[in-house]
């Protein structure tokens, strides 16, 4: 479903490649964890698929086309069909949590409509069951900002499911949370992942939880693709190669 041919990507004046000759493809109902140590290529990796960064080399194909190919009607229908989900939760903190949640929908609805916070009554609906679907049990009128971590990240997978996404990319989405909330936001996203057939790319540190819950494990060191496996595989040897300091 998502192909990555050859692709580097250089950062201007950089002289080493961020991301280093990548071949790889991804199917519907994989649950990808991506490892590596930081600075490994990990977020470059995860912007490359929906085209929030350009690659610098080779190509990231969306089934059968080529994402610099796409009109700009065809990559905003790409962006609308993946969730983001990131370490900081990029919520609006001034607004409530419905509010942040039905900006999930933007991609659905005309820019004057957005402009105007114009909503129906399904919308608000649609939001409403998205709070149940990841049993957040605070009034949706709350300002985000009073929100806990782990209640913030609920409402930020909230809005990523109105989207109705086809795949979900997370850069590390529980880096900031305690290990126990940590576990049940991976709980989280994996049960919404199996019940949605999607595709999850998901970056993270922790690698006991990419254990635990990846059907596939891949590592990124110095930008190359140097692991692609299953969890059983990634032993304490991968581990040592991926995470020893030297080149
Ligand atoms: N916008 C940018 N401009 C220049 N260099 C960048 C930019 N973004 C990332 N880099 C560099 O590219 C390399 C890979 O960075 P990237 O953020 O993809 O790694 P990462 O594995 O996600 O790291 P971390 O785990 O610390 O978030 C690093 O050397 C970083 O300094």
């Amino acid at each position: 479903m998502i192909e990555f041919k050859n692709v580097s990507v250089t950062y201007p004046g950089a002289k080493e490649p961020s991301l280093a000759d990548v071949n790889i493809t991804f199917q519907k109902g994989e649950f990808v964890c991506v490892l590596g140590r930081s600075g490994a290529g990990k977020s470059t990796f995860i912007r490359c698929i929906n085209g929030l960064q350009p690659v610098s080399e080779g190509y990231v194909k969306w089934e059968d086309k080529t994402l610099s190919e796409m009109t700009h009607k065809e990559t905003l229908e790409v962006r609308r069909k993946t969730g983001m989900i990131f370490q900081h939760f990029n919520l609006i903190p001034r607004m409530s949590v419905v509010q942040n949640i039905l900006t999930g929908l933007f991609g659905y609805k005309k820019s004057y409509e957005n402009l105007l916070g114009l909503f129906k009554s399904s919308d608000r609906l649609q939001a409403l069951e998205a709070i149940n679907q990841v049993e957040l049990t605070v009034e949706p009128t709350r300002r985000v900002e009073r929100l806990s971590g782990g209640q913030k990240q609920r409402v930020a997978i909230a809005r990523a499911l109105v989207q109705n996404p086809k795949v979900f990319l997370g850069d590390e989405p529980v880096a900031s949370l305690d290990p126990g909330t940590a576990d049940r936001i991976f709980q989280l996203l994996k049960e919404t992942h199996v019940k949605r057939n999607l595709v999850s790319i998901i970056n993270v540190h922790d690698v006991v939880l990419a254990k635990k819950f990846a059907t596939r494990i891949i590592a990124l060191k110095n930008g190359k693709l140097v692991f692609d496996g299953t969890p059983e595989d990634f032993d304490d040897t991968v581990y040592a190669e991926i995470y020893n300091h030297s080149s």
